[in-house]
């Protein structure tokens, strides 16, 4: 994290299974911003995320880092981002310690920051457990220790507080504003009331669709 980020979606047009999701769509990130992706089931967000990762491809439009297409360098782009989709993607038979490790190792990342980021989640006292013993709010947890460990610094959270209690939701909350204060960037699709601070940034992808060929707007 160089704290001198930059974030730039420029005209992003998307569409999933040759249906258009969202048209001429653009926003910036700064180093320590957060934006919020709100809005009805199927708005786009998840493909959004999947686009702004590099995991999706655009129809139109593209994804800037300071400055470069994102796609000129696909294992820089990976290396900046932390990604949680909305599958845990776990190995049961792995510890919850071992998975976040694993993670990290596959991903050629450090794993200074293992400890620390199963703390902030409260998972030390289950570390040593196989993730397949885990309930459903404590391997979300564990998959958002792998963001929290990774060291990137733009952190994707697909639905992250699914499954999540007040005390992880709050936990989460933390995490996030220390790796923005830290100048991480942050972008979340979420359903809940999760606080990204006071000067996050809202969007909702479905305000960008051309109702005139959507499906809903056809039937
Ligand atoms: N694999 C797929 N093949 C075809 N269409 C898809 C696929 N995945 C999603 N879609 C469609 O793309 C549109 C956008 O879906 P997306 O998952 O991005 O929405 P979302 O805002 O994340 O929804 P939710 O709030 O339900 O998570 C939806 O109309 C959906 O039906």
């Amino acid at each position: 994290m160089t704290g001198t980020d930059q974030l730039d979606v420029r005209n992003l047009s998307a569409s999933r299974g040759g249906r258009p999701v969202f048209r001429d769509l653009s926003f910036s990130l700064a180093s320590g911003g957060a934006l919020r992706l709100a809005g009805r089931n199927g708005g786009g967000k998840t493909t959004l995320l999947r686009i702004v990762a590099g995991l999706g491809r655009a129809d139109t439009g593209e994804v800037l880092w300071n400055g470069e297409p994102v796609t000129d360098d696909r294992e820089a782009h990976a290396g900046r981002v932390g990604w949680l989709g909305h599958a845990d993607a776990l190995k049961t038979a792995l510890t919850a310690r071992e998975n976040v490790e694993a993670a990290l190792r596959v991903a050629g990342r450090p794993t200074d920051r293992l400890g620390d980021a199963l703390d902030a989640l409260a998972l030390t006292r289950l570390a040593e457990l196989p993730a397949g013993w885990l309930s459903s709010g404590q391997r979300r947890r564990t998959a958002l220790a792998r963001v929290l460990a990774s060291g990137a610094s733009l952190w994707l959270l697909d639905e992250p507080t699914v499954g999540l209690d007040a005390a992880s939701v709050a936990a989460l909350e933390r995490a996030i504003a220390a790796h923005r204060a830290e100048g991480g960037m942050v972008i979340a699709a979420t359903h809940t009331a999760l606080d990204l601070g006071d000067d996050a940034v809202d969007l909702d992808p479905a305000a960008h669709a051309d109702a005139g060929r959507l499906p809903e707007a056809v039937a």
